[in-house]
């Protein structure tokens, strides 16, 4: 008689099957001669299609470095990550231009640095669309409802010395949304700006996800922006450790912390708790009806 064997379970899912942006254990290793610096320690994340996502984190935590790989500038050492069909860590030259082309926008802190000082704002928006050999008739159209949708009608003719730093970023923006991207990073957008424009600019953002329904995922220090938004996630020495939730209830604004947990169920217990309950290398854990209590070992 054969022994038969049990029929193998359902693969499980993929990670992140049904977000729109995917990172699992994502390194960046930056090796300068023989001083080797790890921005991105195994950094998990998911985003789904239509957040807007604020990404905070002290400086140095790996913001930048996370941002620069999802807009395909940089390349990951290690890791998963995944925009929309797009494995990042496997694109050649040819993909990355596509990638950045059609699928990403991105608007850096540096006004200037986003815009060209000889053209106009109209012209600045016509340009990547040009690159993609869009026609011109749908080009002239499309720069105009861009500028105008970001409130910069007015100033289409401008260059950049001839708008302030607000219009210039709201440019920016529609520089970026030039192609229909599916996903708008900005890295500290406001950063060089007073706090009105500051709110103007990220309001822009606001209404550039709400609106026309483009995916965001903008770096921030600014605890006035990170607030107004419906997810902030916190990076923590190139990890994922944290994540606020704000929902509206009735008239109140109701925010919630959680802790982050990744694929293998480790999650990080804040310092001050630690400290509290005087919590070091073992801890008790215990399965309760509905939750996890966590002891020290005394
Ligand atoms: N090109 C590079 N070469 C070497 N090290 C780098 C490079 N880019 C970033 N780093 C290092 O990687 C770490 C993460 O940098 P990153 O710029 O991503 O942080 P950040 O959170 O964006 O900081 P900030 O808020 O100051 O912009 C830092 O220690 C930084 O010095």
């Amino acid at each position: 008689m054969s022994l038969s064997l049990p029929a193998p379970g359902p693969k499980a899912p993929e990670f992140g099957a049904d977000a729109l942006i995917v990172c699992e254990s994502l390194v960046r290793i930056y090796q300068t001669g023989p001083i080797e610096v790890q921005a991105l320690q195994g950094l998990d994340l998911l985003v789904h299609r239509g957040e807007m996502v604020a990404i905070v984190g002290a400086s140095g935590s790996g913001k930048s470095t996370l941002l620069s790989i999802l807009a395909g500038i940089d390349a990951p050492t290690a890791g998963r990550a995944r925009v929309d069909t797009w494995d990042l860590l496997a694109m050649t030259r040819r993909d990355r231009v596509a990638y950045r082309r059609h699928t990403v926008g991105f608007v850096r802190q540096q006004t200037a640095s986003n815009l060209v000082p000889y053209l106009t704002a109209r012209q600045m928006v016509d340009l990547p669309m040009t690159a993609a050999r869009v026609p011109a008739a749908k080009r002239r159209a499309r720069s105009l409802e861009l500028l105008e949708a970001l409130g910069v009608g007015d100033h289409a003719d401008r260059r950049p010395a001839q708008l302030s730093g607000g219009q210039q970023q709201r440019v920016a923006i529609a520089v970026a949304l030039a192609n229909q991207p599916e996903v708008l990073l900005a890295d500290e957008p406001t950063g060089e700006l007073d706090t009105t424009t500051s709110a103007e600019v990220f309001s822009a953002l606001r209404e550039v996800n709400r609106d026309l329904g483009v995916t965001v995922v903008v770096v921030t220090h600014d605890p006035t922006v990170s607030g107004q938004v419906e997810r902030t996630v916190a990076i923590r020495d190139g990890r994922t450790s944290s994540e606020v939730l704000r929902r509206t209830h009735g008239d109140d604004l109701i925010a919630e912390e959680y802790a982050v947990m990744d694929r293998a169920g480790r999650v990080q217990i804040p310092r001050d708790y630690r400290q509290a309950l005087a919590l070091t290398r073992r801890v008790r854990l215990a399965l309760e009806a509905d939750h996890v209590t966590i002891r020290p070992d005394a």
